[in-house]
């Protein structure tokens, strides 16, 4: 890593509770929240807008040229601006989540996310939360998690949401990607959050920054 900013990369499937247990950590420890997930509904969101088909590469290689994707903070937590536009809660809908896979699969939408996601670290230390955060964003920070939870817990946490989506659905879609597939990074500790509360997710986060070396300094502020 180039400065002493650090990363704590926080992987997992569909409505395993990532963002919110990222977002909770980022809070105590005065840290930046970035949710990756976003930024790939941002560039699904463009499709739309646009009318490309999603499974067009050529259409979405084309179409990151002519929009204009900026990442930023606010309050601690990561934005995404398409053309200049927050897109908030647009970005959960029927028709993003139907067509977020696909765009995900493309190694040049990729590559241009995931260098956006690096460059976080030069505003502060992050809590990153998605797929591939600990296998190839940051593959050398030694703060490493992968949350799961069974694919009943999932359903029915997300169908408590109120959000017409079925994340494990997406999963096996996400699943078929040659480029960077969800994987248990190398070093990553496994937390199945299935039949713990959001504390002790975050109890058990906790315990993998201290065991991996976390300063003091910064530990102290969880409690
Ligand atoms: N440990 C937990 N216990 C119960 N509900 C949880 C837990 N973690 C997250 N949730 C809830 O499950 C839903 C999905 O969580 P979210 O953090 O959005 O998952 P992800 O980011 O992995 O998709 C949210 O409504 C959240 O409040
Ligand atoms: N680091 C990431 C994050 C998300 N994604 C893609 O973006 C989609 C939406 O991610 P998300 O984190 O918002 O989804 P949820 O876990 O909130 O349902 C995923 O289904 C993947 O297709 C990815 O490929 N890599």
């Amino acid at each position: 890593m180039s400065n002493s900013n650090i990363a704590v990369a926080i992987d997992g499937p569909a409505a395993s509770g990532k963002s919110t247990v990222a977002k909770t950590l980022a809070k105590r420890l005065g840290l930046i929240m970035v949710n990756t997930g976003a930024m790939y509904r941002a560039v699904a969101w463009a499709t739309i807008q646009h009318g490309v088909d999603p499974a067009d590469s050529a259409a979405v290689i084309n179409l990151l040229d002519r929009v204009d994707f900026t990442c930023g903070v606010e309050n601690n937590l990561s934005t995404v601006l398409v053309d200049g536009v927050d897109l908030g809660d647009a970005l959960r809908q029927d028709a993003v989540n139907s067509r977020v896979s696909k765009v995900a699969a493309i190694s040049e939408v990729r590559e241009l996310l995931v260098s956006m996601q690096r460059d976080y670290l030069e505003l502060g230390s992050v809590v990153m939360e998605g797929r591939d955060i600990g296998s190839v964003v940051f593959p050398n920070t030694p703060f490493k998690m992968y949350i799961d939870a069974s694919e009943e817990v999932r359903r029915k946490r997300r169908a408590a949401e109120g959000i017409i989506d079925d994340p494990t659905a997406r999963d096996k879609e996400d699943s078929k990607r040659k480029s960077s597939p969800l994987v248990i990074a190398e070093g990553a500790v496994v937390i199945d959050s299935s039949e713990m509360d959001v504390e002790q997710v975050v109890q058990a986060a906790l315990t993998v920054l201290r065991e991996r070396g976390a300063s003091e300094e910064l530990l102290a502020k969880a409690n």
